[in-house]
């Protein structure tokens, strides 16, 4: 089943010319953990924030659990939704156990003492600062802060999860401690709406993976099938000395040079082979060389609108829905 279903989305915001997001089509299923990759400004935390019913869209539908976000209905179906946005949401006056129970007694208003203790304790551990629950969070480092911000949107006990932007401004150590707080979620099951603009947070994490750009879709599709569709393969060329025969070679292929490398479009390595033939010249060295996702992810975000249009009808195709 689809958890989340957005079909042709538009937002614009009054006063701006360009829409923060454009024609968007997405579904998330079950279980899965889904990457929003984008640079700043790419329309991340609109469609968050449209998704949670914070915002309305201008054009388009979105449903969760299978109903439409602006209804009536969708308010009972948010108590099943954590999300940890931008802002911390936890006071500093407070301690870490204090902001905990504040929001527990939100969620299960008749639980018995010991249930509560039982849970925020649960939550705190799983976030390493059950040591450190007495303290007022004002004494908490960045990292220890948004890890509290993440169990305080567990405490619902969510099926699906939003974190916008979750290890933001932290340092390696902070964000590895949340990115093992999220592969515990994703092994526990829960659905994961993630938005980074940090490539490998999403790699690591996410299951599925779209990436935006100035609010329009560039591609979508698992880790995999994002780098088997558009990640290129070039075949590196070493020869002794570059002559005037580089000239016959570019009308055949698609080259580069850079001093005795030739770097060629693609890894038909018979056709190369054949080409190189007709040239005459000396081969010292061939291999093929695959773009990594980071390499792939730079090039969709400067590719032209034009270009996009091909590569997002390429990701589609592949999408398995
Ligand atoms: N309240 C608002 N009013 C007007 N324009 C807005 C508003 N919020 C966002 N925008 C614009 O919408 C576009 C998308 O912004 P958004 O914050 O969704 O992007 P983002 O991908 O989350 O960026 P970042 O990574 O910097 O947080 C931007 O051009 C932004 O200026």
């Amino acid at each position: 089943m689809d958890i989340i279903e957005i079909k042709n989305l538009c937002k614009e915001y009054r006063g701006k010319e360009e829409p923060a997001l454009k024609n968007i089509n997405i579904s998330i299923k079950e279980g899965e953990t889904f990457g929003l990759l984008g640079p700043n400004g790419a329309g991340k935390t609109t469609m968050v924030r449209l998704i949670l019913n914070i915002l309305k869209p201008t054009k388009g539908t979105i449903k969760v659990f299978g109903v439409d976000v602006t209804s009536k209905e969708y308010d009972k179906k948010r108590k099943k939704i954590g999300f940890m946005l931008e802002s911390l949401g936890v006071s500093y006056i407070l301690t870490g156990y204090e902001n905990m129970e504040f929001f527990d007694r939100i969620y299960y208003e008749d639980s018995s003492p010991s249930e509560r203790k039982e849970r925020i304790e649960s939550l705190l551990t799983f976030a390493g600062l059950w040591k450190v629950k007495d303290k007022p969070v004002a004494t908490y480092s960045h990292g220890m802060s948004r890890r509290l911000t993440l169990a305080r949107a567990l405490i619902c006990d969510p099926t699906l999860i939003f974190l916008d932007e979750p290890t933001l401004g932290l340092d390696p150590e902070a964000r590895t401690l949340i990115r093992e707080m999220l592969l515990a979620l994703k092994k526990e099951g829960k659905t994961v709406f993630l938005t980074s603009h940090d490539l490998e947070e999403v790699e690591k994490i996410c299951s599925n993976i779209a990436i935006i750009n100035h609010g329009e879709m560039v591609a979508q599709g698992s880790y995999e099938e994002l780098k088997s569709r558009f990640s290129a393969r070039r075949t590196v060329v070493k020869v002794k000395e570059i002559g005037p025969w580089v000239e016959e070679l570019s009308k055949e292929m698609k080259i580069e040079i850079d001093g005795n490398t030739i770097y060629i479009e693609g890894n038909d390595s018979g056709r190369i082979f054949e080409v190189l033939a007709k040239t005459g010249v000396k081969v010292q060295e061939m291999k093929t060389e695959e773009e990594g996702l980071e390499d792939l992810y730079l090039k969709l975000l400067k590719s032209e609108p034009e270009a996009r249009k091909g590569l997002v009808t390429r990701a589609l195709k592949g999408v398995k829905r």
